[in-house]
């Protein structure tokens, strides 16, 4: 990999529209907050649940945002929503490793047709860009969560391929876990710390990519602005194991609580890739980003056998074993970074009057 200049074209946000499919999620609510300051025009949720889009309007209480209730299983539904829209960020998805699991093929409705009915819409209404939103769960897939998510790269590479210079580029992100996000562990801890515990630990020496939420908005920003048609985009992160981020939960909440091993749960993997050995040995590296371009060659492949690719030996996984570890104070300090957190801390120092916990880390 050459490591190339961050190249961010400006975008020019005046009079643009912008639709969040799952936009009543962490991820939506951060951008659309993030987009409405840059001076976007209108920017569009589009999700299943009312409630929590009435929640979401009446927090906000901002005219530009606009909310759509549907289903991106339904392309009526996507396309209602769609007209005069310039860019989308198809965050909508079934994530949950466990009930992808058990129910395999709401995973495939949602998370591959419905990604097809969120592209093909775009497409038809000649929007100027779609970032598929992905995970490192994708890539060597094992879950059915991760395998419907590789799909879904899949079928943006597909539609990418067919289309002209000019028309919709069509660009997937992929991250690891999120901190914090809605059903994740983060919050779990926090909750089993404040009813005094047992912490269920699947298995300590688990590895994961860690990623503040800022972080996934500034990877779905770059992609945008650096896309070409049919790239995956992925932001390099550190990761940690499970058992440390424990300790500095522990640590910065100042207890001790008894810990208890649960085992491995359905469909997950000790440690997560962003991104595997071949595409690390095709992809550019921009810095805080890696750009990993789709296999644009068309069906004809005996005219390139004779260019076959050599993967370089030194090369590896780009995964969550051997990128960059925190340790128990990094820990502390990135899950002190995070609103959330702080929130908890305060409000659980004011219960316990408990002085000892957090900045000294
Ligand atoms: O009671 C628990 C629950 C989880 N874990 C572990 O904590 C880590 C993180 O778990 P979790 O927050 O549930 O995340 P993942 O299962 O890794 O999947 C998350 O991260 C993905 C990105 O990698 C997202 O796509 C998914 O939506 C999101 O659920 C894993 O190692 C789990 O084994 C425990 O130790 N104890």
């Amino acid at each position: 990999m050459t490591p190339t200049a961050n190249r961010s074209a400006t975008v020019n946000s005046a009079g643009k529209t912008v639709l969040i499919t799952g936009g009543t999620g962490s991820f939506g609510k951060t951008m659309a907050k993030h987009l409405l300051d840059q001076g976007y025009e209108q920017v569009r949720i589009f999700s299943r649940d009312e409630w929590k889009q009435e929640e979401m309007r009446v927090r906000m209480a901002e005219p530009r945002l606009r909310f759509y209730i549907g289903d991106v299983r339904s392309r009526a539904s996507v396309d209602s929503a769609m007209e005069g829209v310039d860019l989308v960020f198809h965050a909508a998805a079934l994530k949950q490793v466990p009930s992808c699991e058990f129910f395999p093929m709401e995973a495939v409705a949602t998370n591959i047709e419905g990604s097809n009915n969120v592209i093909e819409s775009a497409i038809a209404a000649r929007a100027e860009c779609v970032v598929c939103l992905g995970t490192d769960k994708a890539v060597y897939p094992i879950n059915a969560m991760g395998m419907t998510k590789a799909l879904m790269e899949k079928v943006a590479q597909s539609a990418a391929r067919r289309l002209d210079p000019g028309e919709t580029r069509i660009c997937s992100v992929r991250y690891g876990n999120v901190m914090y996000s809605r059903g994740s562990v983060i919050p779990l801890f926090i909750n089993q710390i404040r009813e005094g515990g047992p912490l269920t630990v699947t298995e300590a020496a688990m590895t994961r990519f860690m990623l503040p939420l800022r972080d996934s908005v500034r990877l779905v920003e770059f992609a945008f602005q650096n896309a070409r048609q049919g790239d995956v985009f992925i932001k390099k992160a550190a990761a940690c194991t499970i058992g440390d981020l424990i300790a500095a939960l522990q640590k910065l909440f100042g207890t001790n609580v008894e810990v208890q091993s649960i085992g491995l749960r359905h469909g997950e993997k000790l440690h997560e890739t962003l991104a595997s050995l071949a595409e690390v040995h095709r992809a550019e590296d921009m810095g805080d980003f890696l750009r990993i371009p789709m296999d644009d060659r068309d069906l004809n492949y005996a005219k390139f056998f004779s260019e076959g690719e050599q993967v370089s030996q030194q090369l590896t996984d780009y995964d969550s074993e051997s990128t960059e570890q925190l340790n128990v104070s990094e820990v502390c300090e990135l899950l002190l970074s995070l609103p959330e957190v702080r929130e908890q801390l305060d409000s659980w120092k004011s219960l316990t009057n408990v002085s000892s916990t957090t900045r000294d880390c």
